[in-house]
């Protein structure tokens, strides 16, 4: 039994785990260009917010390396046009960005441009064993939260391969199984891209989890036929009030938590916190493209032309949320005032120290 890391940084050579192709095929990709990086987040071989942001600012260490300047200030320029176009592959998770204008921001404090090249990649490392450490202890503080819980659900991937090592909302259950703690896990689905039944399922049986599949419309019935203890879920973003953008479906589940009177828990590190903006009104909501719904592995379960609206991303309104777990601790409504002091003084798009 072992937890499953999708992304690998050795000696200048970036490797992903293609999530596309989960759970039947195991096959690890090297993305050597710019592009081949845009390419994987925007079709999804590396996904999950954390994983998104690690994978760019590696992205950006690679295409740095062939910026062929000896000028600086050209190269911050190269530098901050390659971090736009990775940027701009993905609009929801705020932890892209984050890492990009991180990784940006230590060019200026290089002397050269080959001491610039040699910083960004040891900055990307930094986020990538940064996030490792933070998704370990979200899932200490888990463990806690869900102390007497046994039966608990989620939805999409919030897991070790959605982030550098753990995961977010499933961190708690690799650790748990690490210590023996057992739980019952139920996940949904995750129409229309299934990293639910594809990527939850298959990682959690990974690391010896009890889990159980159940379609995103069976969520209720579940709740009310297993005695549905709590329900956890990541974060693509997280505003300044608490409003929580994550994968659709997640605003349903923190209605039936409300509706059934179970705790509703948001798992994070502070890197996807983007306190710039006031509330969850303020998130770009990512639309993907009709086929995720009209097709089912490229057969059409639809009339043809059919109008569709899919939006991958819903906000869970702040007062829906029970807690907020971050590497930097719970984090308990009210949010406004509270997301700030768990934070520090940090007042832009994500928060590490
Ligand atoms: C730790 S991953 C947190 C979120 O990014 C996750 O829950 C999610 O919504 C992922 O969406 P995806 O479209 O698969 O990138």
């Amino acid at each position: 039994m072992s937890i499953p890391l999708s992304i690998s940084w050795s000696e200048g050579q970036l490797v992903i785990l293609d999530q596309q192709k989960l759970p039947h095929e195991i096959e690890y990709v090297t993305l050597e260009t710019l592009e081949d990086v845009f390419d994987a987040i925007f079709t999804l071989k590396v996904r999950g917010a954390p994983a998104i942001g690690i994978a760019a600012a590696y992205g950006l260490a690679l295409s740095a390396v062939r910026h062929e300047t000896e000028d600086l200030e050209t190269f911050f320029h190269l530098v901050q046009k390659d971090a736009e176009y990775l940027g701009s592959s993905r609009p929801t998770a705020v932890n892209l960005v984050w890492a990009l204008q991180r990784l940006a921001s230590v060019v200026r404090n290089a002397g050269s441009v080959d001491a610039a090249k040699q910083l960004l990649a040891e900055e990307a490392v930094r986020i990538h064993e940064e996030d490792e450490a933070s998704c370990r202890q979200i899932g200490a503080y888990g463990l806690e939260l869900l102390e007497g819980k046994k039966r608990v659900m989620t939805i999409c991937n919030a897991g070790s391969i959605a982030t550098a090592k753990y995961g977010t909302a499933l961190a708690p259950f690799h650790l748990g199984a690490e210590i023996g703690r057992e739980f019952e896990v139920y996940a949904c689905e995750t129409r229309p891209v299934f990293q639910g039944s594809r990527l939850t399922v298959w990682e959690l049986q990974q690391s010896g989890v009890n889990v159980t599949l159940i379609t995103d419309s069976m969520a209720a019935h579940t709740i009310e036929a297993k005695e549905v203890e709590a329900i956890i879920v990541g974060a693509d973003r997280i505003a300044a009030n608490g409003d929580t953008a994550n994968k659709i479906g997640t605003l349903n589940l923190a209605i039936l938590a409300n509706a059934y009177n179970i705790p509703f828990y948001v798992a994070a590190p502070s890197s996807t916190f983007d306190v710039s903006i006031g509330s969850g009104a303020e998130i770009p909501i990512e639309e993907r493209k009709p086929e995720e719904i009209t097709h089912f592995a490229g057969e059409p379960v639809a009339p043809l032309g059919t109008k569709v609206f899919n939006p991958a991303f819903d906000v869970a309104p702040a007062r829906l949320i029970t807690a907020i777990i971050t590497e930097k601790g719970i984090i308990k409504p009210e949010y406004e005032k509270n997301i700030p002091a768990a934070l520090g003084a940090y007042t832009g798009k994500g928060a590490h120290s």
